[in-house]
């Protein structure tokens, strides 16, 4: 566990010159083809499998009294549709694990990386932080079956604007990135895989977006998922304050 801050700072990880490819979806969505390294993928995966082992299992979130097709689970603080704590009070009533520093660190790199070829002047408004840094709170972890999507919505349930940083790993997926009024047309589909890179902030942030397919034995052999996709999604919530401690 020691040595992996170390994965992520080498300076020669930061960027993978063959094949990296930028994609900007929209103002503020920016798409950084294969910005993890293998290696870092495989860490990921298995991070994700320390992550679940608890104390806060994955489970399928409930959307209007319906579970979601994901499985999620959370660091810094657990999500639930419409609110975030600091228990899982709708799982087992455990505290979920801290954020670790290193993984703040990554989404602090990811942010900067992502917008970097957009004048300051004009994503300094984008971010909380006079100094421009994105610094998350809390991460979001999901696993997508081959079955599971997730329907149009908006993420807006943080209390800052900062934007959304998003790692995909294991199976691809088709990705609709829509736009701010609602779920329907215009959306791009844009195809995201193992190693990708999505940050979308600024005139993006509420933007609609879903995830509509997993598309199958896609998964590349160095991330050890045989099966389904995990989306990590790094966030400032900027909370202070836990209602369901106040119980
Ligand atoms: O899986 C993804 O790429 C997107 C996940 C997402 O939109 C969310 O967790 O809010
Ligand atoms: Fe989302």
């Amino acid at each position: 566990m020691n040595q992996t801050p170390e994965l992520f700072t080498l300076p020669e990880s930061l960027t993978h010159e063959q094949g990296e490819k930028r994609l900007e979806v929209a103002t503020g969505a920016v798409l950084l083809r294969n910005w993890l390294s293998p290696e870092q993928q495989l860490f990921l995966v298995n991070q994700f499998r320390r992550w679940a082992a608890g104390p806060v299992p994955p489970r399928r979130p409930l959307i209007y009294g319906k579970p979601m097709s994901v499985q999620s689970v959370s660091l810094g603080w657990h999500w639930q549709n419409y609110a975030y704590s600091r228990i899982a009070s709708d799982v087992n009533g455990e505290p979920v694990l801290p954020m670790p520093q290193w993984l703040i660190d990554v989404g602090t790199k990811a942010a900067a990386e992502a917008y970097a070829e957009y004048p300051e002047t004009a994503s300094a408004r984008w971010f909380t932080r006079e100094d421009n840094r994105f610094v998350a709170d809390s991460a979001l972890l999901n696993y997508y079956s081959p079955t599971a999507k997730m329907g149009m919505h908006q993420d807006k349930e943080e209390s800052t604007n900062d934007p959304v940083v998003s790692f995909s790993l294991g199976d691809s997926c088709t990705f609709r990135f829509g736009n701010t009024e609602n779920r329907n047309r215009p959306y791009q589909d844009v195809q995201l895989n193992s190693g990708d890179l999505f940050v979308f902030g600024g005139p993006s942030r509420y933007a609609y977006h879903g995830v509509m397919k997993i598309i199958p034995d896609t998964s590349p052999k160095h991330c050890d998922l045989a099966v389904g996709r995990i989306n990590i999604t790094l966030r400032n919530i900027g909370a202070s304050h836990d209602p369901h401690q106040d119980r």
